[in-house]
C-alpha cells in the first residue's frame, strides 16, 4: 500500500483531472464512500461539520447522499461560505435543492451531543499551520460531543504529511482516505486520532504509483521476501552471520541476536563476545560460541577475530558493547566496510557521532529515536529529515519507534505492525540477529530490514493477546518466530 504526501495527493487528483476525470467525478466517488462507512455507525442523525474546501465538498456531498438515503443529515459550515472552493459551492448549491438543513458557526447555536455521528469535513490534505479562530473551536465542540466521528481523508487538524496535531485535532472514531494512505495516518500521534483507517478506492491515474517511493509494509509485501530454501542445499548456502556483541557488563543483549539470525534461518551463527554469554549454549546449542574473556571489545581484537570476521557473510555489530568499545567499532568498521555487511545497533551506532562519518550501502544501521537524537537529531515525525540522512550516510536505516521507519533515502517503508510490547531492553536485540540473518540469506539490506522488522512485529502482536504487551518479552518472542515464517510460508 502506498503512501502520499499531501503534495503528491494534489498532483495525482490534478492529472487525473487533466485526463478528462472531471473533479466532481472524484468529489462524488469519494462522498459515496464517506457515505457507505458513516452507514456502518447505524445513525439516527447525523452532523457534517464542514469548512469551505474540497474536503469540505466531500462533507457536503457524503451529507446529500446520506440524506437522500433517508438519513436525518444537518451540516454546519464553518468560514465563510461564499470564500470556499468552487466545488464546496456547487456541492452547497445541490445539498440546498435536498431540502438539508445548513448551519453556520457564526450564526446557529448547535447542541453537538444530540446527533450519533459528526461527519469531519473541516479541513484536509490542505491544511496549512496551526488551526485557529472559529475551526478551533469547532474542533474542540466535536471532541467534547460525545458522538461517533467519522473524518473525511484525515482528521481535521492532522498534518497529513507529519501525523503531528497543530493546535488542536479532531478525535476520530474512522477516517476515510481515497486512494492511498497518507503519511500523517501512519505516525503518532495521529494514529491516535484517526481511530480506525480505511481506503476507498477512486478513478486516480495509476501510472503514477510507481513513482511514488514510500509504502506499508503488509503482510503480502513480505511474504515475497521470504528466503528460498530448497532441498537441496547446505549450511553456507544460508550465510554466515557473525555477532559481535556483549560486555561483561551486559551479556544478556548478544544471546538474544544470535538466537533471532539462528531462528530466522542463517546457515550459521557465530557469537563472539568479550564476556560470559555461555547460557546461549543452553538456548541454542547450535550457535558456535566465544567468549574473549574480558570487559569489552578492545581495537586490537579486531586483528585477533581476522580469520572469524573473514569467513562471515555479515556482523551484527552493537548490542550490549558498552561506549567502551568504541575504537573497535571504528577500526573494524575502517577495516572491512568495503567488504563486508553490517548491521549497527546500540553502542556502534557511537560511531556515527564523528563528523563526516560515511558509511556505505553494506550497512544497516537500526537506532531507536534516543539512539537517533543522540547522533544525529530528533527526527520522530520528519521522515524527509529521515531520508535526507540515509542519503547522507549511504546506508539502510531502521528508525524505531512506534511506527518504525525502514528507509535507503530512496525508498522507504512504514512498519506500524509492532505494539507496546516491544517497548522493552532485548527487543532491539533481537532485531538485528534477524536482520543480520536474512541479510547472510542473500537479501538486500532493505529487504532484510523489512521482513526482519515484520517477523519480530507480527510475531509481537500475535503474542501479546495472550501474554499482554505488559509481560512478554523478547525471549519468548524468539521462541515463538516460527509461528509469523509460518504464516509468510504458507
Ligand atoms: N486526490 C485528492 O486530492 C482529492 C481530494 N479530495 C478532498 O479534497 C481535500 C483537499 O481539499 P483542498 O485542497 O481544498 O483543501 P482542504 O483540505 O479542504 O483545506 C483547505 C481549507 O482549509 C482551510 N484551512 C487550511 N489551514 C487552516 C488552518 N490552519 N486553520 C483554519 N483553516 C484552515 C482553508 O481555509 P483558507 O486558508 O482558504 O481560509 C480552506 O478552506 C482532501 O483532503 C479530500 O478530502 C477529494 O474530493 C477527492 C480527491
Ligand atoms: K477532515
Amino acid at each position: 500500500m502506498k503512501i502520499l504526501t499531501s503534495s503528491q495527493a494534489k498532483l495525482i487528483d490534478k492529472l487525473t483531472i487533466e485526463k478528462g476525470i472531471a473533479s466532481e467525478t472524484l468529489m462524488e466517488q469519494a462522498a459515496f464512500s464517506v457515505a457507505d462507512i458513516a452507514e456502518t455507525f447505524e445513525p439516527n442523525s447525523i452532523l457534517c461539520v464542514v469548512g469551505k474546501g474540497n474536503n469540505a465538498g466531500d462533507g457536503v456531498a457524503a451529507g446529500r447522499i446520506l440524506k437522500n438515503k433517508g438519513y436525518n443529515v444537518e451540516i454546519l459550515i464553518v468560514g465563510d461560505p461564499t470564500q470556499g472552493s468552487p466545488d464546496f459551492k456547487k456541492q452547497l448549491e445541490i445539498a440546498k435543492k435536498f431540502q438539508i438543513n445548513i448551519y453556520r458557526f457564526d450564526v446557529d447555536e448547535i447542541n453537538y451531543s444530540q446527533y450519533d455521528l459528526i461527519i469531519d469535513g473541516l479541513i484536509g490534505i490542505g491544511l496549512t499551520g496551526e488551526v485557529k479562530g472559529e475551526v478551533a473551536e469547532a474542533i474542540t465542540h466535536i471532541n467534547s460531543s460525545g458522538s461517533k466521528v467519522l473524518s473525511v481523508d484525515v482528521p481535521s487538524g492532522i498534518s497529513s504529511d507529519t501525523g503531528e496535531v497543530l493546535g488542536t485535532a479532531v478525535k476520530a472514531d474512522q477516517a476515510v482516505t481515497f486512494g492511498f494512505l497518507k503519511i500523517g495516518h501512519l505516525l503518532y500521534p495521529a494514529r491516535e486520532y484517526c481511530g480506525e483507517i480505511k481506503v476507498a478506492p477512486l478513478s486516480f491515474d495509476n501510472s503514477l504509483i510507481n513513482s511514488i517511493n514510500r509504502e506499508l509494509i503488509l503482510e503480502d509485501t513480505v511474504k515475497n521476501l521470504l528466503p528460498n530454501r530448497p532441498e537441496d542445499s547446505y549450511k553456507y548456502k544460508f550465510g554466515t552471520v557473525l555477532i559481535l556483541a556483549g560486555s561483561e557488563k551486559y551479556p544478556g543483549a548478544p544471546i538474544l541476536s544470535a538466537i533471532g539470525a539462528q531462528r530466522t534461518g542463517a546457515g550459521m551463527v557465530k557469537l563472539i563476545t568479550p564476556g560470559d554469554s555461555s547460557n546461549v549454549l543452553a538456548l541454542e546449542p547450535s550457535i558456535i560460541y566465544r567468549s574473549l574473556k574480558k570487559e569489552h571489545f578492545e581495537e586490537k581484537d579486531v586483528e585477533n577475530l581476522k580469520e572469524e570476521i573473514e569467513k562471515s557473510n555479515v556482523i551484527v555489530l552493537g548490542p550490549g558493547i558498552t561506549e567502551k568499545a568504541k575504537g573497535f567499532v571504528t577500526k573494524l568498521v575502517d577495516t572491512y566496510k568495503d567488504d563486508k555487511l553490517f548491521v549497527l545497533d546500540a553502542d556502534a551506532l557511537s560511531i556515527l557521532k564523528e563528523k563526516d562519518v560515511k558509511l556505505n550501502k553494506n550497512f544497516v544501521i537500526t537506532p531507536h529515536v534516543g539512539e537517533l537524537s543522540k547522533v544525529y537529531k530528533n527526527l520522530k515525525n520528519d521522515v524527509f529529515g529521515l531520508e535526507e540522512y540515509a542519503k547522507e550516510l549511504r546506508c539502510t536505516i531502521v528508525f524505531k519507534s512506534s511506527t518504525t521507519l525502514i528507509t535507503n533515502g530512496e525508498k522507504t517503508y512504514f512498519n506500524i505492525t509492532g505494539n507496546s510490547s516491544l517497548a522493552k531492553g532485548g527487543s532491539g536485540d533481537l532485531l538485528s540477529g534477524v536482520i543480520g540473518s536474512y541479510i547472510a540469506q542473500g537479501l538486500t539490506t532493505l529487504q532484510a530490514c523489512i521482513i526482519g522488522s515484520y517477523v519480530i512485529y507480527k510475531t509481537a502482536r500475535d503474542l501479546s493477546l495472550e501474554y499482554t504487551n505488559y509481560s512478554l518479552t523478547p525471549k519468548i518472542i524468539a521462541d515463538n518466530i516460527y509461528k509469523t515464517i509460518q504464516q509468510l510460508n504458507s
